[in-house]
């Protein structure tokens, strides 16, 4: 068995708790409150110039052709994502609030991850990224229930479509790569930044919700 289809059972009910709540219920209900979901486009924004460079970072580790590429070429397609998030959304709201203590703690984890820990780890600490998007724009697309002008339509197609779903398959494919050869003690290392970076992205929907601040 590959390691990502022995390690997704692991983060079920991390799946099962974001799929729930209530900011994706209001994504399907179309009832999501609009200044939630322009918090949660500035954070992500946030998140996304942090996360892009993390890609590079390990596109740059990487030794094998074909793996650098995808990883390089999957930090310019974020930089795609944060310029069309720019023209079409957060200019208009011209949102200022600064970063969150979630999306600080999901990037400043991420970036620990890439540099401090062995190429396999970091694969596995980015990956939730991928996997969980894809999963929950997967079950968002399922529901048929959602009404007929739902406002977040557009950004519900972003994490549809096939080229995104061979982009996922292709980071699962080299993370699993790479777990082949691990040692016990990173293979483990590899579960441990999978199942945190599964809860970050819990937290960070959850953070949106609460348009979280700092208290002090
Ligand atoms: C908190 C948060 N987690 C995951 C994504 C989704 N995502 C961001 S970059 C990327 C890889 C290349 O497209 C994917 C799937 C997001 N937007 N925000």
């Amino acid at each position: 068995m590959d390691w990502y289809t022995q390690i997704r059972p692991k983060i079920q009910p991390i799946f099962d708790q974001i799929i729930a709540h209530p900011f994706i219920e209001g994504l399907l209900s179309g009832e999501l409150p609009m200044e939630v979901f322009y918090f949660y486009l500035h954070q992500d924004s946030l998140y996304l110039s942090e996360y892009r460079r993390t890609l590079a970072t390990i596109g740059s580790q990487c030794t094998d052709m074909e793996e650098s590429q995808f990883y390089l070429e999957a930090a310019n397609g974020v930089i795609l994502v944060e310029k069309a998030l720019h023209t079409t959304y957060l200019e208009k709201a011209r949102i200022e609030s600064p970063i969150s203590p979630t999306c600080e703690l999901y990037t400043s984890y991420l970036s620990k991850m890439v540099h401090t820990q062995s190429l396999a780890v970091g694969m596995a600490a980015v990956l939730p990224c991928f996997t969980i998007y894809k999963e929950v724009g997967d079950y968002i697309l399922a529901q048929k229930d959602g009404p007929e002008n739902n406002p977040f339509q557009d950004w519900i197609n972003t994490y549809g479509g096939e080229a995104f779903a061979e982009s996922v398959a292709q980071a699962v494919r080299i993370t699993n790569t790479h777990a082949q050869t691990a040692p016990e003690a990173e293979l483990a290392q590899m579960e441990a930044a999978f199942i945190k970076a599964s809860q970050l992205e819990w937290l960070f929907w959850d953070s949106a919700y609460r348009q979280e601040k700092w208290p002090v």
